[in-house]
C-alpha cells in the first residue's frame, strides 16, 4: 500500500528492449511537496522511466501509480493533473508561442476554453517568454523552445510536474531562471519530479534524490539524510603539524592545511586547539557531497550497449 501523500509510486517497474533491461525493477517513491531529483548517466533509463510514468511506454513488468491511480489504466483522469516535458518539445514553427500553447491546450483533456487566454498569458510570463509570445517559434533558440515546452506543462496548473532534463540547451542565465521558477512552483504546492544527468543541478534543487545506474535504483532518500553530518569536524589551520600532535589519534585524515578530526562539535575541537596555542582558521562539520554519496553507490558507468 502507498501512503496518502504518495504522488508517484512504482513497484518492480521494468522495461526490456530485447535482451537489454533499460529499466530493471525500480521502486520509485515520490511524495507530495518533493522536488524529486532523478539522477543517472546518459542511457541509465531515465527517459524510459518518465515515459512509463506518463503511460507513453508500457512496462514489461511492475506497476505505476501517479496521484494514487494506476497508469496506464487511469491515464485519462490522471494526466490532466500532470504537467510533462519530455526531451525536445515539438512546436509549429510558423505559429507564435501563444498560438502553439492554444492548440496544445485545446488538444488535450481538461483545457477549459474560457480561461485559456489568461492561462497562456500567465505561463508565458512565468517562463520568461512574456515579451515574445506573439513571435513565430521558428526564430526561437533551443532554450526558448525548452521554456515554451515548460509553459505547456504549466498550462493546466498541475499538481505534479514531470520534467525530463528541463535545462537541456539552456544557458546559465536560463538555467538559473528555470531553477527559480521550479522552486517557486514547489513552494506553492506543486510536486516536481525532474530527471537530470547533472549532479550539481539536482543538489541545488532536490529535496529527495533517486539514483539510477544501468536501469537499477542504487539510492533513494532525502537529500538532507544523504548529506547528513558524518560525525567528524573539518579543521583548517596554518599549523597542521602541531594540530596533529595535539589531537593525536582523533585525526582521521590530513591534507595540507586541512585536517578531518573525530568529533561532531566544532567548538570543542576549537577549544582543544586554541587551548594548546594552535591557531584555527576554519571549522565546519564534515558532510559528504551528493557526488561522493552517488559515487559510493553507483558503478560510475556511463552508456551501455545491449548484451
Ligand atoms: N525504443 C527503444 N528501443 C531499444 N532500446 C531503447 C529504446 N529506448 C531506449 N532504449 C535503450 O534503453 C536504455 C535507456 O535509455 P533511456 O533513454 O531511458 O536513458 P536515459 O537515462 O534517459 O538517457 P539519456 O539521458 O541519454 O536520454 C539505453 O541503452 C537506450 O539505448
Amino acid at each position: 500500500m502507498t501512503g496518502s501523500d504518495t504522488v508517484i509510486a512504482t513497484h518492480g517497474l521494468r522495461k526490456a528492449y530485447g535482451s537489454l533491461r533499460a529499466v530493471d525493477g525500480i521502486d520509485l517513491d515520490v511524495r507530495a511537496g518533493d522536488v524529486y531529483g532523478f539522477l543517472g548517466a546518459n542511457g541509465s533509463g531515465k527517459t524510459t522511466t518518465v515515459r512509463m510514468l506518463l503511460g507513453l511506454v508500457l512496462p514489461t513488468a511492475g506497476t505505476v501509480e501517479v496521484l494514487g491511480r494506476p497508469i496506464p489504466k487511469a491515464a485519462r483522469e490522471v494526466l490532466p493533473q500532470v504537467g510533462a516535458l519530455i526531451e525536445h518539445p515539438a512546436a509549429y514553427g510558423h505559429l507564435s508561442a501563444a498560438a502553439n500553447l492554444s492548440l496544445f491546450d485545446a488538444a488535450g483533456p481538461g483545457g477549459v476554453r474560457r480561461t485559456r487566454r489568461s492561462r497562456i498569458a500567465e505561463v508565458l510570463e512565468q517562463v520568461g517568454l512574456g515579451g515574445v509570445g506573439k513571435r513565430p517559434v521558428r526564430g526561437f533558440s533551443l532554450g526558448m523552445r525548452q521554456r515554451l515546452g515548460l509553459a505547456g506543462a504549466l498550462l493546466r496548473r498541475p499538481a505534479l510536474l514531470v520534467l525530463d532534463e528541463p535545462t537541456n540547451g539552456l544557458d546559465p542565465q536560463g538555467i538559473h531562471e528555470i531553477r527559480t521558477l521550479l522552486l517557486d512552483l514547489n513552494r506553492t504546492g506543486t510536486t516536481v519530479f525532474l530527471s537530470s544527468h547533472l549532479l550539481a543541478e539536482i543538489e541545488q534543487l532536490a529535496t529527495r534524490v533517486g539514483v539510477l545506474d544501468r536501469g537499477r535504483m542504487v539510492l533513494q532518500d532525502d537529500l538532507a539524510t544523504l548529506t547528513a553530518p558524518t560525525g567528524a569536524t573539518v579543521v583548517d589551520t596554518p599549523q597542521a603539524e602541531r594540530a596533529r600532535a595535539v589531537l593525536g589519534d582523533r585525526v582521521l585524515s590530513a591534507d595540507g592545511d586541512r585536517l578531518v578530526v573525530r568529533g561532531a562539535e566544532p567548538a570543542e575541537v576549537n577549544a582543544v586547539l586554541v587551548g594548546a596555542g594552535v591557531p584555527v582558521s576554519g571549522l565546519t562539520l564534515q558532510r559528504p557531497t551528493l557526488e561522493e554519496v552517488v559515487l559510493a553507490a553507483a558503478t560510475g558507468s556511463g552508456d551501455r550497449v545491449a548484451a
